[in-house]
């Protein structure tokens, strides 16, 4: 059909571009076609080692422009249809030239470009362009789309100086509408609206440490998600095949991430949260939250020194000496003794490896003890004794296999870790650590348990695979794999050959930590095992730390730094809150933390928080929920303090909230890195009184609001208020 002369300018400039993105989808299903046909045919020569996957560099047989459709097409596969386009941006240049920017890059027959990748060089000043400096740019444009359709844009004009007479602007600017947009369960990508400072941390060279900080709300985390993206994109052949591990706090926050790369068209990523780090090397992973006190005496460095020594201790069921009767003769070896040969064997070997050499020790032994009746050579001596029944008894129980789990449980008993822990930690410290390992059978470990655990593995060596078996039974329920996201590096890793006497540990090639203000030093250590030799990148807000000690922890993270070069970006513009609210949550924060990074709110609503009391804490929480599911579009975040979470979450099933699936209620540990519509703070006193960073646990919950905040306290206004 004509597009008519007098329809309004938004509707031709939709169906201009509607017609490139037309070619594209058309140009990508035909290549796909007959890219699979070749694909098939060569397939079996250039089988990858990422199974389906074809390599952009191992298309030796396959035409090179094939090869690139066929990718495209494999990601296009990946994308969410239903929310984003393939293609989002458009340049207009000064020379006249016009650049469409994607997800991914499409060229047609002739491999001219329908279409660049965002994350290739040509596409940057589609994020660096500014008025000031246009970089050859006279119009950014923006496409909105959903799946292959065109159905809204946005504008800014660079170089009006340049501009065309006839060159048509719309829209108030891509970002405000895609700030104001209502906020689903899932996080979703920005690749169409990354800003220029936001540019410059994602595409910083990947050596080294690139270290990402800044206040709520600036976009550390999806920058750092989209800075994994171009480094795949940059530097395939390294981070495919090293595989790249994304951390982040808790199983909730990766759910509410993992749709990002997918989106930007990237799979082979590991997902992980912080407690399913050590699954590589556990067949549990720590989900639960210890109490803050018990979770500081865990994290902290001097569970080092602790450990060591209970790798030293012997166990209490352990034989006292080893008798037996050799050509009618008694040999003993009594206890003295075979504590030494633990601690010569314990000095060159780890345990679960030390177990033959410790044998070697105790046949030395057994014929330096010799009386002189016993006449036979050394072989045929060791032969007989390896042969005995006493002897293999004695070694297995002398020398038993242990688990990292086993082991960390001796120190549910009080008194020996008072008695392992002196020099180390304080009588209640200690205390706190055996109250806190009581259940770690019964319910499987803490967070905090999971970096001992990956400790001890460390200390211990790995259980050869024999031994694991009665172990791995214990703790496997469907529960524990659901906090990680299992993907094609995972399944990789998995068909690795175990070899007993090698660490387990899967290694990376990068690593990104998020809320790294989080990650305690006993963390780092575990995180170090698994990026050895990486590169990092890592975000944080030191304001939204729940870690009571932070020199501690810096300590901990220049060891991992080392020598290695450090990029430092600062982002500094707050996406999320509107000022109103930021503006609240900032004078809360600074009252206890002049140093911490303010943000500047780069958008306003003209709502101010409401600041509510009530008398009647369920009524209060069930009306303000209410008003707030009706007020926002999206979703709604009850924050509140742990000890409140059931009767609240009974409180809101009993009221039949219309709505009630765009709400969710968390404490403000599990609210790290998420964001609602709309927020209600329940009793922000009692939050700062039971969260484990304080006030700045209240400033997590205050600044996840994208519109709206409600805080209550109960009886009276709260302390907390600045
Ligand atoms: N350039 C951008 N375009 C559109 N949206 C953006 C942009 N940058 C950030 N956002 C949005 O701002 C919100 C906050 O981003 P993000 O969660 O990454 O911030 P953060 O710095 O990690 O926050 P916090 O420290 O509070 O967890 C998200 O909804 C994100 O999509």
């Amino acid at each position: 059909m004509a597009i008519e002369s007098h329809t309004d300018p938004l509707t031709t400039e939709i169906a201009v571009e509607q017609a490139h993105v037309d070619r594209v989808y058309a140009r990508l299903g035909d290549a796909t076609r007959s890219a699979e046909q070749v694909a098939s045919a060569g397939r079996s020569l250039f089988h990858s080692d990422r199974g389906s996957y074809v390599r952009e560099e191992d298309g030796t047989g396959l035409y090179e422009r094939d090869v690139f459709a066929f990718q495209a097409a494999k990601r296009l596969a990946v994308l969410d249809g239903e929310h984003e386009g393939l293609v989002f941006g458009r340049l207009d240049r000064t020379d006249g030239e016009v650049r469409y920017v994607g997800r991914i890059g499409v060229r047609d027959d002739d491999y001219e470009p329908l279409v660049i990748d965002w994350r290739a060089p040509a596409a940057e000043p589609f994020y660096r362009a500014t008025p000031t400096l246009p970089m050859d740019v006279v119009r950014r444009r923006v496409l909105r789309c959903t799946g292959d359709r065109v159905v809204g844009i946005e504008d800014d004009l660079l170089d009006s100086e340049n501009a065309d007479g006839e060159l048509v602007v719309i829209g108030e600017g891509a970002l405000m509408a895609a700030l104001s947009r209502a906020r689903g369960h899932q996080m979703r990508d920005i690749v169409a609206t990354i800003q220029g400072e936001q540019d410059e941390a994602i595409r910083a060279p990947y050596q080294g440490f690139t270290l990402i900080s800044g206040g709520p709300g600036t976009g550390k985390t999806v920058v750092g998600l989209h800075r994994t993206a171009y480094l795949l994109y940059s530097n395939r052949r390294r981070f495919e095949s090293g595989g790249v591990l994304v951390v982040g706090p808790s199983r909730v926050f990766l759910n509410y991430i993992e749709r990002v790369l997918p989106s930007l068209g990237e799979e082979s990523v590991t997902l992980r949260s912080i407690g399913s780090v050590p699954s590589d090397v556990l067949p549990v992973t720590g989900e639960r939250p210890d109490d803050p006190a018990t979770a500081a005496v865990k994290g902290s460095l001097r569970m080092q020194p602790l450990l060591k020594r209970l790798v030293l201790e012997p166990l209490t069921d352990q034989p006292l000496e080893l008798r037996l009767v050799v050509q009618g003769q008694v040999l003993v070896l009594r206890a003295p003794a075979l504590a030494g040969i633990r601690r010569d064997v314990l000095a060159h070997h780890k345990l679960n490896a030390g177990r033959e050499a410790a044998e070697k020790a105790l046949l030395n032994a057994l014929w330096r003890s010799r009386p002189s009746e016993v006449d036979m050579e050394r072989d045929e001596f060791d032969d007989l004794v390896t042969d005995l029944a006493t002897f293999t008894m004695f070694g297995h129980a002398w020398w038993p296999t242990l688990s990292a789990t086993t082991v960390l449980q001796r120190l549910a008993d009080p008194a020996l870790t008072r008695r392992l822990s002196q020099g180390v930690l304080s009588a209640r410290d200690a205390d706190l650590l055996s109250a806190g390992l009581t259940d770690l059978v019964a319910l499987g470990p803490t967070v905090a348990d999971g970096a001992l655990l990956d400790e001890l593995v460390h200390l211990l060596g790995p259980v050869p695979p024999s031994a694991e078996e009665s172990e791995t039974s214990l703790f496997l329920d469907a529960d524990s794999e659901m906090s990680e996201l299992v993907t094609t590096a995972d399944r990789l890793s998995v068909q690795r050959e175990v070899d007993p006497f090698d660490l387990p540990h899967r290694t990376y090639a990068h690593v990104l930590i998020d809320e790294a203000q989080d990650v305690t030093p006993m963390q780092w250590r575990m995180l170090r095992r698994r990026g050895a030799s990486a590169s990092w990148t890592i975000v944080g807000d030191p304001a939204q730390s729940s870690w009571p000690d932070a020199d501690e922890t810096d300590r901990a993270l220049r060891e991992i730094i080392g020598h290695a070069p450090v990029r430092r970006f600062r982002m500094s513009t707050n996406y999320r809150s509107p000022a109103e609210v930021f503006d609240l949550a900032s004078r809360v924060v600074v009252k206890a933390f002049p140093d911490a990074d303010l943000p500047t709110a780069v958008r306003s609503t003209g709502v101010e928080p409401l600041l509510a009391v009530t008398d009647d804490l369920s009524t209060g929480v069930v009306e303000h929920v209410r008003d707030l599911l009706r007020e926002v579009a999206g979703t709604v975040g009850v924050i509140c303090p742990p000890d409140r979470r059931t009767e609240i979450e009974a409180d809101l099933l009993a009221a039949d909230l219309e709505g009630a699936d765009r709400l969710a209620v968390v404490t403000s540990t599990e609210s790290k890195g998420l964001e609602y519509d709309g927020v209600l703070v329940v009793t922000p006193d009692d939050v700062v009184a039971q969260a484990p960073g304080g006030v700045r646990s209240l400033y997590v919950a205050l600044t996840r609001p994208t519109q709206r905040l409600v805080t209550l306290d109960l009886g009276a206004p709260g302390r907390w208020r600045p």
